[in-house]
């Protein structure tokens, strides 16, 4: 297994988790692995939430690249897997990579281009090797600029705090390419917040910042922490091209623990990682890091800036990359809308969705619309395209395949649907009605609209429905019954003179997080859950916000 060149220094003294993870381990027994420094130190490490500020990884060059699906490098690497070594001598983690571990990641060699102060134009292939590559090198630094460093708002150049020398992202480029290599991935997977600014970070993007060389001697660059370039930016990338060097480690802190990612020649052999290859490291925004002392050769390094972004699954609302008259589904809602037998008196169309979504969970309910999927996805974009109001709404229709209870209207004769006002809770209620009487007493338990939907489209299958509400039933037998809803899209279309003047559909509102009835004691809650003809799985689920009603 590849393991990054990496020593972990942690210094918890100060943290109350040592504390914590003392008193754990008096209270455990001592056969049961509990009680020793070891067992205290990874306690305390993983209760700081510390393990993942920092991660990174190597990708090996070899001259032809054979190409492996995704999927079966995935299943070749799991089978490959070894358990790495520790060699006591470096404190290093290490694992052993022969030219045919597939376990790591693997490219053909790079060039890079930049705008030469001599000739028009230069290149330099790594990895860098032989005496050709020596003069290009030579020339790349020839053609860099001192480094400065951001103090106090301005760009300071300071050799006692950086020795380095760097070229800006306009004078240069490559054909290496971290999305390709899988790069941006795994810092999604492994670094990206859930969240930043109360919004679902599902994507990362790297933008490059600049390319830096550090030399020896003296190369190096002090503590510092990179200058955020906007709010959504979250960490910084460091990508080390292969080329001979020593020293200039990159160390990089957060909260009183350090890992060093040493990509010197000799620290990379004694790791047994491929000589020749790529490393790279990333870290969050607000960890100190530092480059030391180059003892040895050229140190040469991409920067680049890393901001959360909207990932697959995340799209639909705000997808400025899609351009939805692409979509097959364009035409032919725009001709539907164009004609004026379609809906002449306007009114709300509805789909039903074709994909599972909880709609009944909070925090799932708070990723919608973003996250449609497939066709749900085209009509919605399609439509906001077509500039109607669209929206994502958890429905019980009367003509769809849900359970019939309800009977006449008296006062809404049209309505065929309950139209949730909220996603993403789920109302318990002590209200309760026999087979004929008290629906309308619990229809007003969870907060719904009753509106008459043009529907175009049958509601499919029953997995798709989900518990939107628990009430009481009474009969010979008191028990407990259930409204279930799907989640459908609804749009408002104005007449055909005016599709623009819609009519009106009550906006959906916040869910709150929970809700106690005040007249009902919190400990009630537990009360449906007691109940024996309750489905248990609908609500063993700790996420579903319960609204209880009295
Ligand atoms: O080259 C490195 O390893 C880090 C460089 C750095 O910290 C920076 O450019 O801000
Ligand atoms: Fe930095």
């Amino acid at each position: 297994m590849s393991v990054p060149v990496q020593h972990v220094n942690d210094a918890h003294e100060e943290y109350d988790e040592e504390q914590w993870a003392r008193e754990q381990a008096e209270r455990n027994r001592p056969d049961a692995g509990w009680g020793d420094d070891i067992s205290r130190e990874l306690c305390a490490f993983l209760a700081s939430n510390s393990s993942t500020f920092s991660c990174g990884g190597t990708i090996r060059i070899v001259c032809h690249l054979i190409l492996v699906p995704p999927l079966c490098r995935f299943q070749s690497a799991n089978e490959k897997r070894r358990s790495p070594k520790t060699n006591k001598d470096t404190n290093t983690v290490s694992g052993s990579a022969s030219d045919t571990d597939d376990s790591i990641a693997t490219t053909t060699p790079f060039a890079l281009r930049w705008d030469s102060n001599q000739d028009r134009g230069r290149k330099i292939t790594f990895p860098v090797t032989g005496e050709n590559g020596k003069v290009d090198l030579a020339a790349l630094q020839q053609d860099c600029e001192p480094a400065s460093f951001g103090y106090q708002g301005k760009d300071v150049h300071d050799e006692t705090y950086r020795k380095a020398f760097k070229m800006d992202r306009s004078a240069f480029s490559s054909d290496f390419c971290p999305y390709e290599l899988g790069i941006v991935n795994t810092i999604a997977q492994v670094l990206l917040p859930e969240r930043m600014e109360g919004i679902f970070t599902t994507g990362v993007r790297a933008e490059l910042y600049k390319l830096n060389i550090y030399s020896a001697p003296s190369g190096f660059f002090k503590s510092h922490v990179d200058t955020p370039r906007s709010e959504t930016q979250f960490g910084s990338l460091v990508v080390s091209l292969p080329c001979h060097h020593e020293g200039g480690e990159l160390i990089v802190r957060h909260a009183g623990h350090s890992v060093t990612f040493d990509w010197g020649t000799t620290a990379v052999a004694a790791a047994g990682l491929p000589a020749n290859s790529i490393h790279w490291a990333a870290f969050y925004s607000d960890c100190e890091h530092e480059v030391k002392e180059l003892t040895a050769g050229h140190r040469v390094t991409l920067t680049y800036n890393l901001y959360y972004d909207l990932g697959v699954g995340d799209l639909a609302a705000h997808a400025p990359a899609l351009q939805a008259s692409s979509l097959p589904l364009y035409e032919k809602v725009r001709d539907a809308l164009a004609a004026p037998t379609f809906l002449p008196q306007g009114g709300i169309l509805g789909m039903f969705c074709t994909h599972a979504y909880a709609h009944n969970i909070g925090s799932a309910a708070a990723a919608l619309p973003g996250v449609l999927k497939g066709a749900d996805m085209a009509l919605y974009a399609v439509f906001r395209a077509l500039g109607l109001r669209v929206d994502v709404r958890a429905v019980f229709s009367r003509d769809g395949n849900c359970e019939d209870e309800d009977d006449e209207d008296e006062e809404d004769p049209g309505f065929n649907t309950h139209v949730g006002r909220r996603l993403g809770e789920l109302v318990v209620t002590h209200t309760g009605g026999s087979d004929c009487d008290g629906w309308d007493r619990i229809w007003e338990q969870w907060p719904n609209d009753k509106l008459t939907v043009c529907w175009l489209t049958k509601p499919g299958s029953d997995d798709l429905q989900q518990a939107s509400m628990v009430h009481m039933t009474y009969g010979n037998n008191a028990g407990i019954g259930a409204i279930y809803t799907r989640l459908a899209t609804l749009v408002c279309v104005g007449p055909s003179d005016n599709r623009g003047d819609a009519p009106d559909m009550p906006k959906r509102e916040q869910a709150p997080t929970l809700t106690f009835s005040p007249n009902l004691p919190a400990a009630s809650l537990a009360a449906p859950v007691a109940l024996p003809v309750l489905n248990l799985t609908l609500l063993s689920n700790s996420e579903l916000t319960l609204i209880a009603r009295s």
